[in-house]
């Protein structure tokens, strides 16, 4: 089939590189020039697992072009995915700005019939919004449907995610178009609900904040287990064995962050303010979030009342592992609190030392792990990258000032911590 996808982000690129590898003739639409240049050179803009060798793969099959003409995307193309950003305003509803501009676009080229599909994660009520906007644009009623189809790839595990998702969504209120769009998953073999727009646009939500109360939900435990002895690994193992719970997303520590569970709880809960519905337990989820995201520091003033002038280590800086991605993470928050301290941050990533610059232009980011330990009275860890796991820490108590660490993602062993004789907290684990 012919598809244009507009955006190569993190959504938009994988959707635009799936399909391709299933023989689709894909032309991606993207405003950002730079971008292209990249991607029609076979560099990955961003850090994803298999990335390079499937866009090289499209690119030599010619499945694939990175183009900012949107008039041969959409002539050229008879479903067209919205994969654009939707991201929070401040007070939390959710910025249509992109999604609008581009329905304003995609107006102008329309000529025949085309299937409008929205991949970006948007309020309910959209896809009859953007329906009412395109006819309010003059696009006649026969040359198009709209479809919800929200997408729920994980960053880091993205193209694994695409091909063996857990359930493609489907909303839909035409069946000529929820026949096609059926028909372009059918190879992936995954299972379809196929239900109303509305619905679908609420699964996605829905989703999310599940997962982020179940995180927060956890992390109030674990904070308890630190206070009566108990463990929180233990207690998230017994309570994952019922099938019933899940053992996935009960893993404690310093919070959730990206790009997703902030914004669409906080969305949730606007969408919910319109129809009169209080969405008490995700306001919570997201209460106890923004307390988790600074425990470290807590922890840490409790120890010393004044960290001024004192060099604090920040192991990772990126939301979870296997991302570049730093939107929200925990470790922003963190290194805003030291610094409003006085304290004199240096950090350590693997992949995002230059992003985070972009915030903070005067941390010192060190290229080497060990470096970051350099007279530090306390190493917080931020992320769970592989390669903390075998940090040496006979080299990590010469290096700093006073060996203190704060687990932040409960990656080290209370017993092997011991034999170190290090100054140790995790999240609900214990200390040392
Ligand atoms: N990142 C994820 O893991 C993830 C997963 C599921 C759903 N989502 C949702 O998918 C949507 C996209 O997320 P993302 O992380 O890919 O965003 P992103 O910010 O990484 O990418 C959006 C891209 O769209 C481009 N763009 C914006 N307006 C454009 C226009 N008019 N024409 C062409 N290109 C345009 C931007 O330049 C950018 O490259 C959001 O609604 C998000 O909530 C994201
Ligand atoms: O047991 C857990 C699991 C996750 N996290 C944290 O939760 C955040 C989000 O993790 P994850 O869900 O793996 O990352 P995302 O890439 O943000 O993916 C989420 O957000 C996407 C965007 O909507 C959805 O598509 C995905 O289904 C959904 O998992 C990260 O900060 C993790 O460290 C925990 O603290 N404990």
């Amino acid at each position: 089939m012919n598809i244009c996808v507009i955006g190569a982000g993190y959504v938009g690129l994988i959707t635009s590189l799936a399909f391709a590898k299933m023989g689709n003739h894909v032309i991606c639409v993207e405003k950002n020039i730079k971008k292209i240049h990249k991607l029609n050179k076979g560099i990955p803009p961003i850090f994803e697992e298999g990335l390079k060798e499937l866009l090289n793969e499209c690119l030599n099959n010619k499945n694939v072009i990175f183009t900012n003409n949107l008039k041969k995307g959409i002539t050229q193309s008879d479903i067209i995915f919205i994969a654009v950003g939707t991201p929070s305003k401040d007070d939390g509803d959710v910025d249509m700005s992109q999604i609008n501009e581009v329905v304003s676009q995609i107006s102008n080229f329309i000529q025949s019939y085309k299937i409008i599909v929205n991949k970006s994660t948007v309020p309910v009520g959209t896809q009859k919004y953007v329906k009412k906007l395109l006819l309010k644009m003059g696009v006649s009623k026969e040359n198009f449907d709209v479809i919800s189809n929200p997408e729920f790839l994980r960053e880091g595990k993205a193209i694994y995610d695409f091909f063996n998702g857990d359930r493609i969504v489907i909303g839909f209120d035409s069946e000529k178009a929820k026949k096609m769009i059926e028909k372009l998953y059918e190879p992936f073999k995954i299972k379809m609900i196929f239900t109303t727009p509305e619905t679908a646009e609420l699964i996605k939500y829905a989703s999310n904040s599940f997962l982020a109360t179940k995180i927060s939900f956890i992390n109030e435990l674990a904070n308890l287990c630190n206070k009566v002895g108990a463990n929180i690994d233990t207690i998230a193992y017994a309570l994952g064995l019922d099938n019933r719970i899940s053992p996935k997303f009960l893993k404690a520590g310093i919070g959730f962050g990206g790009s997703c569970f902030p914004k669409d709880t906080k969305a949730l809960i606007k969408i919910g303010e319109k129809y009169e519905c209080d969405f008490q337990i995700v306001k919570s989820a997201i209460k106890v979030n923004e307390n988790q995201r600074i425990l470290p520091v807590h922890i840490l003033l409790e120890k010393y009342k004044d960290i001024k002038g004192k060099i604090v280590s920040i192991l990772g800086l990126t939301f979870k592992a296997n991302t570049d991605d730093i939107r929200e993470s925990p470790s922003i928050y963190i290194i805003k609190e030291l610094i409003k301290k006085g304290a004199i941050i240096k950090c350590y990533d693997p992949m995002a030392t230059n992003e985070i610059k972009k915030i903070f232009p005067y941390i010192n980011c060190c290229d080497n792990l060990y470096d970051s330990l350099i007279d530090s009275i306390c190493t917080i860890i931020c992320t769970d990258w592989d390669e903390f796991l075998t940090i040496d820490l006979n080299i990590l108590k010469t290096k700093m000032k006073i060996p203190m660490i704060i687990d932040g993602r409960n990656i080290f062993d209370l017993e092997k911590m011991k034999e170190y004789n290090i100054n140790y907290y995790s999240i609900g684990k214990g200390s040392i």
